[in-house]
This record gives structure tokens, sequence and C-alpha cells, in this order.
């Protein structure tokens, strides 16, 4: 099976790393035949948020273990995010991360911090930063909590032709949180992240964005109220995308019996009836594409409870089996509606050339085998980080083989 827009019969024909011909039968002869029969051809997935960690962290993950596992995930482009020890927020440290990135097995693309160190408000050379080939701007991570700063970054980001990826925290509403406001927190006694941590700052930035037409893109976006803004602010023409990542589509605070921080991430799992709100966000189109926010860390950094631990959970290995198993094999969504909110969604909101399977284009392909049942272990990971909550479940559909420019890249 193949898919090209929709679900096909054919054969493929690869040439300098390039999608030469798509045809039901191709007699040219090849180097290496490759039969993909009973296995679904799709377009290398597309991940816009993943954190690899390095330079800085790389006990957490490092650009060449993260690409492989992203390989294993089934993508071929990644955006790499900017909050890696030293923040890339110069010239310098900007092209010294694109030539850290050339480690990588697939294409990992790189975003440019919004302000120095992610932190402070004082703007980053976004202009050369653009110029280097940043491929949009983000202080994943961090909100950017002074109006007049995000006012002044849109216009510049506006200028370069370039996008504003917006973790959209507020510090002082957020506090000291570790876990979603509700019944969870009560229960295991833990300090509350309230949701006007995301809205009230969400609702701010829309109006920016509405002033200035910047295409502003909200990350990781879990909150019923949150999706309820951005169908208005899209209806209203304002220049908005937002992306949700698997876990908050598949788990709520429900799920957090004990004090594990397999599910402690940010923004934090939320309840019941925002998991259900961003499912019809994304069945209606108001969420544009799915997102891991791959965020690997030590064991070491994730088995000190809710408290303590970092946030965050690794996920590019398991995005696609658990969003097909849970989602497609139920029939909430097409096997196609997936593989757009995972390859062309994500490619075409951000510029990037990948997302399809086209006549001339890159031969970046994903081989998988849909039927295939397996239980998410451990010790599969290639990530050095293997915080997941998922371990243990029985999925479908795994990746066969992965190819890059044509070139082989993983083969189970
Ligand atoms: N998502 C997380 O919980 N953590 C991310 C940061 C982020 O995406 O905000 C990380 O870098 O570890
Ligand atoms: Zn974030
Ligand atoms: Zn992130």
């Amino acid at each position: 099976m193949f898919y090209a827009k929709k679900l096909n019969k054919s054969e493929l024909l690869i040439k300098d790393g390039k999608i030469s011909q798509i045809a039901e039968k191709i007699d040219e002869k090849a180097d290496q035949v490759i039969d993909a029969k009973n296995n679904l051809v799709a377009p290398g997935l597309v991940d816009v948020h993943v954190h690899f960690r390095e330079p800085g962290q790389v006990h957490k993950e490092t650009i060449l273990t993260g690409s492989k596992a992203a390989a294993h995930g089934g993508f071929t482009t990644v955006g790499a995010m900017p909050n890696v020890v030293p923040v890339p927020d110069n010239v310098d440290d900007f092209k010294h991360q694109l030539a850290l990135n050339q480690k990588s097995v697939i294409k990992t693309l790189q975003y440019a911090p919004v302000t120095a160190n992610e932190t402070t408000d004082s703007l980053s050379p976004i202009e050369d930063l653009a110029k280097l080939g940043a491929m949009a701007f983000s202080n994943d991570g961090h909100g950017i909590n002074n109006a007049k700063t995000m006012f002044e970054a849109m216009k510049r980001i506006k200028a370069v032709n370039s996008h504003l990826a917006a973790h959209v925290e507020d510090q002082n509403l957020f506090n000291k949180g570790v876990i979603n406001a509700g019944p969870a927190a009560v229960e295991l006694g833990l300090p509350a992240i309230e949701r006007v941590a995301e809205t009230s700052q969400l609702a701010r930035d829309l109006i920016l964005a509405k002033e200035t037409g910047v295409h502003y893109h909200v990350c990781h976006l879990s909150t019923a109220d949150g999706v309820k803004m951005i169908r208005f602010a899209k209806d209203a023409g304002i220049n908005v995308t937002c992306e949700v990542t698997p876990h908050h589509l598949l788990l709520s605070d429900d799920n957090i019996i004990e004090d594990d921080a397999n599910y402690k991430m940010n923004p934090p799992l939320r309840s019941e009836i925002d998991r259900r709100a961003l499912i019809d966000g994304l069945l209606d189109g108001t969420i544009d594409m799915i997102a891991t926010d791959h965020a690997p860390h030590a064991e070491s950094e994730k088995n000190q409870g809710f408290l303590k631990s970092a946030f965050g959970i690794t996920g590019i290995e398991t995005s696609f089996p658990l969003m097909y198993s849970r989602f497609v094999k139920t029939s909430l969504i097409s096997l196609e509606q997936l593989l757009e909110l995972m390859t062309i969604k994500p490619a075409q909101i951000f510029d990037l050339p990948a997302g399809e399977i086209q006549i001339g284009k890159s031969a970046d392909l994903t081989i998988i085998d849909l039927n295939k049942k397996y239980q998410i272990k451990k010790e599969d990971f290639i990530s050095k980080g293997v915080n997941s909550p998922f371990i243990n479940q029985e999925v479908y559909g795994q990746i066969q083989k992965m190819f890059v420019d044509g070139q082989e890249v993983y083969s189970i």
C-alpha cells in the first residue's frame, strides 16, 4: 500500500535520492528492489517539536541518538528546539548548532530562540538567525512574559517571513506547579498548574498576532479553552496554527494514580474534559498537526516523583503506533487523516520540503507494517530517554524501514 494523498497499490522508483517514477508497474531495472507488499509506504513523518539536548545535556540525548530514535519512530524531518546549553542565541552559537546537527541521520532542522537565553527580554538577532536558516523561532520551555517583548518579536519575525512557535505559559500563574490543577493534584498533595497559565497568555498572544499578522504557532496545546480561542481566532482570520501531542490526546490527569513522574510534563496532562476538547479540535481542523514534544531525560532525573523530577517525556518512537492504534484502528480518524496530521500539514505550515511522495521530490519514506502488533518496551527505545507513560502498552503499526534521500537509515 502506498500513500500520496490517497492510498494506492503502486511501485516506486528512486533515482539519485529522488522519487523518479510512480506507476502500477515499473519495468526499468533497479540496483536494489525492496518488496514492501502488504506494508504501507508513507512519506517520512514530520515532527516540528523535539528536544535533542546537544550541546550541553548529552547524557539525556544527542543529535545522533535523537535522530536515530526519530528514524525508529518513522520520522525523516524534525524541528529541534533551542533549549540546549548554551542556547544558540547568537550567530556563532547558531552556526555551531547547525554544524552539530549534521550528525543527524535524518533531516534535523533548527529553531532559533526568540530572546537571549530564552529567558530575557532582549531579542535575539532575528534577521541574522533567519538568514542562517532557522526553521522558525521559539523560546520553548519558557513563556514570553513581557507583552512588549512578544509584540516586538512578532513584528521582527513577521518582517523576515518566519514563524513564531510559542510555549504559552505565564510564569507567574504557573508558579511552582508540577501537575494539573485537579483531583490528582489534591489526592497526591502536589502544587498545581492552573489552566489560566496557558489560556491567559494565549488570549494576549492572539491579539498581538492579529495586530502584527505574524504566523503564530501554538506548541503543545492542552486546554479546552485554548481550543475554543484558536477556533475563534481562525474564524476571525488570525494567522494562527497549533499542534497537540499524542500524550495530551491519549491521557488525562485521571490516569495519574500514583506519584510517577513518567506522567510529568509541561504543559501537564489536563482533565478528561480538556482531552475531549483537544480531540474535537483535531477532528474539526482547529488543531493542525500532531507533534511529539520528544523530551528525553535520564532515568535518574525522572525517578524522583512529581516534585523533584524533570518535566517531559520521550515520545518520538511511540507517536505513530499509539496514534494509529488508538485513533485509526478505533475509527476516530482515518489513516489518511493521521498521515496528513503527521506529514503534509506540518510541512506546509512550516514551509518544509517534506511530507509528500511526489515525482522529483526527495525519497524520504517510511515503510510501516500496520498489522504488526507489539508491546512498547523500555529496552527497545533507541532514544536515551525511556521516560514514557506508555511502556508495556500493546500497539499496532511497526516501522520496518526508513529512507532519507533514498538512503536507508533504519531497518528492523
Ligand atoms: N515539555 C516538557 O515537559 N519539557 C520540555 C520543554 C517544553 O517543551 O516546554 C523539555 O525541554 O524537557
Ligand atoms: Zn514547551
Ligand atoms: Zn518542547
